[in-house]
This record gives structure tokens, C-alpha cells and sequence, in this order.
């Protein structure tokens, strides 16, 4: 049984390739987005297993935002939950929670036997929340807010909280994995060390492999 591994785009797909085998993992873009990462993932989970080849488990791996101070440029990052962020509603007192309306949960905890073989692979990553949102932080206002709110958070990317609801509608273990390729606040593209964080990415699939 093989472990999906999901990304966003192709390019992160290609790094986590590079280095992994396909006889011990099976990897795809599935899209930007949690709901693009969740319907991508709930059909191949779903192609996989009317197959006879159920996956193991699912990781969504890609780069990430870091929380400055939190997470450096360059850094592999782990989610100990996947939290939907912006999953909830806007009120004068401030936002209010998924959990709070009593509509489920926007928090995903990783599988903790999961987590802790991706840890020991892994013993210099920084394991913190992952927040998953669908806008990008822009601004330094912003990214002020969500360090308050998420005290526990080390980075911000779009899909995780999507891919672990695929998962959990299969019953299958869950994990995210990120290497930092910007740090989270003003919109600067042109500074995203993108080939470095891909190449982190790599090196820190291929540690699992090891
Ligand atoms: O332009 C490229 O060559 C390229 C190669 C690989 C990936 C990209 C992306 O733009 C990936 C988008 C993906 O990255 C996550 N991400 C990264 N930084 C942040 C952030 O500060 N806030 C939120 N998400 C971030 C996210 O998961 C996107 O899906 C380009």
C-alpha cells in the first residue's frame, strides 16, 4: 500500500518525485485551494481503493508561508493540527469559529503515529499548526492578526485543511509537510525563494525515504 501524497501544483509534485519511489508513494497535484486539494484527493482516494489498492495514508506536502519569527525561509515545517483559518464568520466582536458556531470542527490534527514517523525522520523540522486559508497574507496588518489568534501556528499555505477532510472521510491517517518559502506579511513575490524551498522539499521527502 502505497502513501498519497498530495500537492498543489506540479512543480511541488515534481520535488516530492524527485525524492521518493513510486513503489512507496503515489504523488499528485491536485490543485490550489482546500477545496481543490479536497475533491482531488477524496477521488483518487476513492479511484484507489475501487481499484483493490487502497492508499495508507495522506500527506499534503508543498511550500508554505512562515510566521516570522516562528519559521524561517528555508525551514521544513510539520503540522501537529491543520487549521482552517478563515473557516467561520466575520463579526464586530471579532471572527468567530467553525467550532464556535457549532458547525464541526476547522481544526484537523495530524495522526499522531503519522506524525511522529515524519518527526523522527525528520528531527530538525519545526512542528507547530499549519494554517490553511484561501487568501494568501498580504499585509503586515494581517499577518499580525493571525499570529495573535494562532499563537501555536508556525506557517500559512491553502490546501491542508481540505486534504485532511479527504482523508478523514476514508479513514485514513493524515499529515502536512512544508518547506518555507516566504516569510507570512506584505506581498513581496520577487523575494519567495521558490527553487530553494522545492529543493528542501526534496531533501526532506527524501529523508523519509532513508
Ligand atoms: O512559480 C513557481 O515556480 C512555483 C513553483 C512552486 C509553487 C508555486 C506556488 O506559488 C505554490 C502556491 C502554494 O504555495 C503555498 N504558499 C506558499 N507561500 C504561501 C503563503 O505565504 N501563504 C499561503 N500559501 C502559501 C500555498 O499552499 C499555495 O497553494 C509556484
Amino acid at each position: 500500500m502505497t502513501l498519497l501524497v498530495v500537492t498543489a501544483v506540479e512543480a511541488e509534485a515534481q520535488a516530492v518525485r524527485a525524492g521518493t519511489s513510486p513503489d512507496l508513494v503515489t504523488v499528485a497535484a491536485v490543485g490550489v485551494g482546500a477545496a481543490a486539494v479536497a475533491a482531488g484527493t477524496a477521488r483518487l482516494l476513492a479511484l484507489a481503493e475501487a481499484a483493490g489498492r487502497p492508499h495508507r495514508g495522506v500527506v499534503v506536502a508543498g511550500i508554505a508561508g512562515g510566521f516570522a519569527g516562528r519559521a524561517p525561509v528555508g525551514a521544513t515545517v510539520l503540522a501537529t493540527r491543520s487549521v482552517a483559518a478563515d473557516l467561520g464568520a466575520d463579526s464586530p466582536d471579532g471572527f468567530i469559529t467553525l467550532d464556535d458556531l457549532g458547525f464541526g470542527t476547522a481544526v484537523a490534527p495530524a495522526d499522531p503515529a503519522l506524525l511522529e514517523t515524519l518527526r523522527s525522520a525528520l528531527p530538525d523540522a519545526i512542528t507547530g499548526d499549519i494554517l490553511t486559508l484561501n487568501t494568501a497574507t498580504g499585509t503586515a496588518t494581517t499577518a499580525e492578526t493571525l499570529a495573535g489568534r494562532f499563537p501555536a501556528a508556525v506557517a500559512e499555505a491553502m490546501e491542508g485543511y481540505g486534504a485532511a477532510r479527504a482523508a478523514a472521510g476514508a479513514s485514513l491517517p493524515f499529515a502536512e509537510l512544508r518547506t518555507i518559502s516566504n516569510t507570512i506579511g506584505p506581498r513581496d513575490r520577487q523575494a519567495w525563494r521558490i527553487p530553494d524551498a522545492l529543493a528542501a522539499l526534496t531533501k526532506a521527502v527524501r529523508a523519509l525515504a532513508a
